[in-house]
């Protein structure tokens, strides 16, 4: 695009077609500039009106006459009414050689004048970048307004030249461009009225009265500041990584009744399209954008959204499929689709049951399959994918959420283990769970459990050789909250592998009757697993701790070469690394958790546990040894 200063056509006898709002200012705007309006068609009486109050004088002609008299005949016709209208004439003959054929669309260029071009008249395309109303308000907002100008090279002169002269500034656009800057224009425009509307509906609807008083002083600032400041000066709880008022609002929008369900839904989309660019523009982190995006989710039923997603590209080279980042926002919509999902799914607020009997009578009003997700509390985007994969497999999504004693050793962190079920509840509002359980220690274990689950051998290495009764503890605890929720299906985190792997042995063994559902790792984009125990890290060691991951992924990526290969890889990051203590590092049989010996062929684990400050992380990865 460039604008130029061009030399002035000469006094030009002016017709106008369809005298509606820019026609008549226009043609006024013209013959303020010397030129003679010559005729105008006006078939409604507002149109008629216009002319009056516009071009007094100027008579009310038929197309065909105005076409007839003019040198320049000003096409301000509805964009679709356009062609067929500049064909006919043609068809008629009435296009006249040199006669100047302009049209105001924004969309078109001048290919849709290309029948009056084969008549031997000038097309030119020049459309103003403004709003009109159709009196004479809108002569002011002529003078420094810009028109895009589309003309052929040689002719392209005499366009600008009469955006000069009514005041405008031209700004030169291909013909190509048209379509894409006019909708442009369109969505800012035109969509900020409906916006602005819907905002006075939804207040009106709440019961404020007058809400121009507040809307206008508020959007006056974000106008303003939009246009300055661009997306930095963006406020509000999108901003914030504000979850819980992000629910709140849907739920909220959706309580006004079904006269405002397109407020619901523009809220919706323009929050998830504000999420996704307060993402790139690292507002906000990836964590709540996802979160966001999950509570933000389309209804089953309803339209997808964009396809964009808040999911960073899984860290190169870490753990695969299975480290893959899966992109958080077609993750959530995979939930909304689910059968699970129902309409109101993204702002159900879960029933919270610190009790048994609370439990039982919530569960009761739960009829179809249900998913279970048992957690520690502290909740992060690790736990929602397991909520998600959760909604995708049942009707209804149960958490539990409790931090259990018995798996916990002498000298760990059960008391510093963080707690926020505020947070977590919050969290999982919008995120499709219907009810979280979330007893006390009393509720859990009314009695000391006298009988107890032998996890067996694969309890007796890595995680459970460093915390002896871990395993124990942690079947102790997933039996019960098994049998208290019954559960069709239990979903578990592979960042947890042994326990996984238990918790599916228990199951076989007892013949407990539930479906367990494995989930991949969720990281952090730079690679680190999601973990509540990463809130330990001060952030020297946040940075110290990507060891572990990196770790894995050398291990990897060196497992081709064969089990002594893929540790001493591993092994050279972690020793590398500063401060970071290595409890284990193993590659063991997926299934049996036994080390693999040098010249074992297929699938195998990695594994990894390490010590950052007082910080226990564990990681793993599945590799390919190769050979099979
Ligand atoms: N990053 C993750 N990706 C996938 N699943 C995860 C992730 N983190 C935890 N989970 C799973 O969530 C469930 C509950 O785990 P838990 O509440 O102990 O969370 P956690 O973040 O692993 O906490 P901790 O750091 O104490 O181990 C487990 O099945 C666990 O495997
Ligand atoms: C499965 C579990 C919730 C049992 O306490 C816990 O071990 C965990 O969070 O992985
Ligand atoms: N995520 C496993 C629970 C624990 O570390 O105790």
């Amino acid at each position: 695009m460039s604008s130029s200063t061009t030399p002035r056509p000469g006094r030009l006898g002016v017709g106008v077609v369809g005298a509606g709002r820019v026609g008549a200012v226009l043609a006024n705007a013209l013959r303020a500039a010397g030129h003679a309006v010559v005729g105008a068609t006006a078939v409604t009486e507002a149109s008629r009106d216009r002319v009056d109050a516009l071009l007094p004088g100027v008579p009310v002609l038929t197309v065909e006459e105005v076409v007839e008299r003019a040198e320049l005949v000003l096409l301000t016709v509805p964009d679709d009414v356009l062609p067929d209208l500049v064909r006919g004439l043609a068809d008629l003959g009435r296009w006249q050689p040199g006669q100047l054929v302009v049209h105001t669309s924004g969309r078109h260029g001048t290919e849709v004048l290309a029948p009056a071009r084969a008549a031997g008249a000038i097309p030119l395309a020049i459309h103003p970048a403004m709003t009109f109303t159709g009196t004479s308000l809108d002569l002011n907002r002529l003078s420094g307004c810009p028109f895009a100008v589309t003309a052929a090279a040689p002719v392209l002169p005499i366009a600008q030249a009469l955006v000069v002269e009514i005041g405008g500034e031209p700004v030169v656009l291909g013909e190509d461009q048209r379509p894409a800057y006019h909708a442009a224009l369109a969505h800012g425009a035109n969509h900020l009225v409906t916006l602005v509307a819907q905002a006075g509906r939804a207040l009106t609807a709440t019961g404020v009265e007058e809400p121009g008083r507040y809307l206008e002083p508020l959007l006056t600032a974000a106008l303003d500041g939009a246009l300055r400041g661009g997306e930095q000066d963006l406020t509000g709880p999108v901003v914030r990584g504000d979850v819980g008022t992000v629910a709140a609002h849907l739920a909220a929008l959706a309580s006004l009744g079904p006269d405002l369900e397109d407020v619901l839904a523009g809220y919706r989309h323009l929050a998830r399209a504000t999420t996704r660019r307060a993402l790139a523009a690292g507002r906000i982190g990836e964590a709540a954008a996802a979160r966001l995006l999950d509570v933000l989710v389309e209804p089953a039923g309803a339209a997808p959204g964009g396809g964009a997603t808040a999911g960073g590209a899984a860290p190169a080279g870490t753990t695969g499929p299975a480290g893959t980042a899966a992109p958080a926002d077609s993750a959530a919509s995979a939930g909304a689709a689910a059968p699970g999902a129902g309409a109101t799914a993204a702002v159900v607020e879960p029933v919270l049951a610190r009790t048994r009997r609370e439990l039982a009578a919530a569960l009761a009003a739960l009829p179809g399959r249900t998913a279970l997700v048992m957690t520690m509390g502290a909740l992060h985007d690790g736990h929602l994918s397991l909520v998600r994969a959760a909604r995708e497999r049942a009707d209804h999504v149960v958490v539990s959420v409790y931090v259990n004693p018995l798996q916990f050793g002498p000298g760990e962190d059960l008391d510093a283990y963080p707690r926020d079920l505020e947070g977590d509840l919050a969290l999982l509002t919008g995120a499709g769970v219907e009810v979280v359980f979330a007893p006390d220690d009393a509720e859990a274990y009314p009695a000391e459990p006298l009988v107890r689950i032998d996890p067996g051998p694969v309890a007796g290495v890595l995680e459970g050789r460093t915390r002896p009764g871990h395993f124990a503890g942690v079947l102790q605890i997933v039996a019960k909250v098994l049998a208290l929720v019954r559960p069709d299906i239990a979903v578990f985190g592979e960042k947890d592998a042994q326990q996984l792997a238990l918790v599916r042995t228990l199951v076989r063994d007892l013949d407990l009757g539930v479906e367990i559902v494995g989930v991949p790792i969720r990281r952090e984009p730079d690679g680190l697993a999601m973990s509540s125990r990463n809130a330990y890290l001060s952030t020297a060691e946040r940075t110290r701790a990507l060891a572990l991951s990196r770790a894995l992924a050398a291990g990897r990526d060196a497992a081709g070469r064969g089990v002594a290969a893929a540790l001493a890889a591993a092994t050279d990051v972690l020793e590398a690394a500063e401060a970071v203590q290595t409890d284990y590092l193993a590659l063991v049989d997926p299934d049996t958790f036994l080390p693999l010996p040098e010249g074992a062929t297929g699938p195998g684990l990695l594994a990894v546990a390490a010590r950052v400050g007082t910080t226990r992380l564990i990681d793993n990865t599945r590799v390919d040894l190769g050979g099979q």
